[in-house]
């Protein structure tokens, strides 16, 4: 008789609290061991006129924010009308339910894939209204893929009504290396097991693992799933940096917006890596499949606002291996939920030819 495999227990790792912090005014990535550390290594970036005035005043703003990344306050209540998401997560959205029966088909690359899910015609849209649909890799910088899919259904009547009413930061550390105003994590607001694992499980890593092999897109085993919002008098750009996932899914859900197109460079282990970047616009009911390690940035928001769906994609036996943010065999602290995606022992491999 098939017993129920006990849950899994997801760590992170202790760079968490001392890599790779980012500080959005300065568009600096610091590490953080101590303040006489911080001090020496910054110090002159933070100071540029020599002023102790002013470094008095960056100390004040930056110390806060790495005790926020340091000690995973718990969340406030979101405030959040969910019912009125109830009777879209009763039936799967369209995305979904046609990808789940991608990997049955005899299509094992990435080419044919996409002549199945846009009818015949190759690359490009697709003409089966709500069927995913795949756009060519670019060349110079690697597959980054569009997926037009219905979720411009997640219209967020949970957003919260004033930034302030959700206070910046305090729900998570944004990411390691990314950090804005305006961001709920979907597992705050329950969203986890009805919504984002099942998407995962059922439709991203199928597709993933056709895309991404390299990158574990077919042992993905956990995520961290966030909504953006950019709008004017609040964060209205994203600097350059790289996520702390395998593979991420961004999806733009609207609502009306101009600028903040995405930009993508090299990878972060290999610079000189944003030369020349690529630029690629949002387009409101498409997401854009990278890779967690491609250096990325969102350029200013023109008007409206936009809102954004980001799915952090991590696949256990991958970074358990090394540590995408410190690049260092992972220091690993037991942590609550799916962590940052590391864990003690690997997952078993998953056939994906064998999902339904
Ligand atoms: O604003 C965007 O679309 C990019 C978001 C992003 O790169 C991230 O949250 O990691
Ligand atoms: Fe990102």
């Amino acid at each position: 008789m098939a017993t129920a495999a006990a849950p899994r227990r997801f760590c992170r790792c202790a760079c968490f609290c001392s890599e790779n912090l980012y500080v959005a005014r300065y568009g600096l990535h610091l590490r953080f061991r101590d303040e006489r550390q911080l001090r020496r290594d910054y110090g002159p970036v933070s100071d540029p006129a020599g002023s102790r005035q002013k470094w008095a005043e960056d100390e004040r703003r930056i110390v806060p924010e790495i005790a926020c990344a340091d000690t995973r306050t718990p969340p406030p209540t979101p405030c959040l009308g969910f019912p009125i998401l109830k009777p879209w997560l009763a039936s799967p959205p369209s995305c979904a339910a046609a990808a789940v029966s991608a990997p049955r088909t005899s299509s094992s690359s990435w080419r044919s894939l996409s002549r199945k899910w846009s009818g015949g015609s190759g690359w490009g849209r697709s003409r089966l209204p709500g069927k995913p649909s795949l756009r060519a890799p670019t060349a110079q910088h690697g597959p980054t893929s569009t997926v037009p899919c219905r979720m411009q259904l997640w219209r967020l009547s949970f957003w919260p009504q004033s930034s302030t009413a959700h206070p910046r930061v305090q729900t998570s550390r944004v990411s390691s290396s990314a950090w804005r105003q305006c961001q709920v994590l979907l597992h705050e607001l329950g969203l986890d097991e009805p919504l984002v694992t099942p998407l995962r499980e059922r439709f991203l890593r199928p597709l993933m693992g056709l895309l991404y092999p390299d990158c574990g897109g077919a042992r993905l085993d956990s995520h961290r799933a966030f909504v953006v919002k950019y709008a004017p008098g609040q964060d209205r750009e994203l600097g350059c940096h790289y996520d702390n996932a395998e593979l991420t899914l961004n999806v733009a859900l609207g609502k009306a917006f101009t600028g903040g197109a995405l930009y993508f460079g090299g990878f972060f282990q290999a610079p000189p890596a944003l030369t020349q970047p690529l630029e690629v616009e949002h387009m409101v009911g498409r997401g854009v499949l990278h890779r967690g390690g491609q250096l990325h940035g969102a350029r200013a928001l023109n008007t409206g606002e936009r809102w954004n769906l980001v799915i952090w994609l991590r696949a256990s036996a991958v970074r358990n291996r090394l540590c995408p943010m410190c690049c260092r065999k992972p220091d690993l602290v037991d942590d609550e939920g799916f962590g940052d995606g590391f864990t003690r022992e690997d997952a078993p491999t998953v056939d994906v030819c064998a999902l339904t």
